[in-house]
């Protein structure tokens, strides 16, 4: 099983997302993020992967938990992500060889251009509310080839720091 984080950095009525250049999910939208590494609280990977794909800083203190989705491929949990929302950040987004970063209106999210799950979730987490659910995929390895079949979620989720 992986655990991983995604963050979404919002700056007024834009959210900070990525074009995935490599990878799982490649060439499609999502918020900056990545697998936890050995030990490494939620929070600094969540700093971590927004520092190493588009070079923003992030006080660990300004990330708000907004959603622990579990993903399931075939019966078996895959992925758990831990999503992260924050106003707060210091730099201007870069390209990397991970990520090209891209300030997007939160009324404009490509979401015919990122994982099917993310349009029954991100809103929530884009207005400011919590998520808690478990998304179905199908169809064998990788995660990004398999279909997505069924979910659970619910809002005003809280967690436990
Ligand atoms: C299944 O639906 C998903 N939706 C969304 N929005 N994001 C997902 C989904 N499944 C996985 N993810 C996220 C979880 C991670 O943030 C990334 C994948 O990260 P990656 O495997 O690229 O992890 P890194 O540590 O950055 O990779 P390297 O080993 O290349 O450094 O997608």
């Amino acid at each position: 099983m992986i655990e991983a984080t995604l963050c979404f950095v919002v700056d007024g009525d834009d959210v900070l997302l990525i074009e995935k250049r490599r990878g799982l999910g490649e060439g499609w939208y999502n918020g900056p993020g990545g697998k936890l590494e050995d030990g490494e609280t939620l929070r600094e990977c969540a700093a971590r992967e927004v520092r190493e794909e588009v070079g923003l800083r992030i006080p660990l203190e300004a990330l708000e938990q907004a959603g622990e989705l579990t993903f399931t491929l075939d019966g078996e949990v895959h992925t758990v992500c831990h999503v992260f929302r924050t106003e707060t950040y210091d730099g201007e987004p870069v390209a990397t060889e991970e990520a090209h970063p891209e300030w997007v209106p939160i009324e404009d999210v490509p979401y015919d251009r990122m994982w099917d799950d993310d349009r029954l979730w991100l809103p929530a987490v884009l207005e400011g509310d919590t998520v808690e659910g478990t998304f179905a995929f199908e169809g064998g390895r990788p995660l990004d080839d398999a279909e997505f079949v069924d979910y659970d979620l619910e809002r005003g989720a809280s967690f436990e720091e």
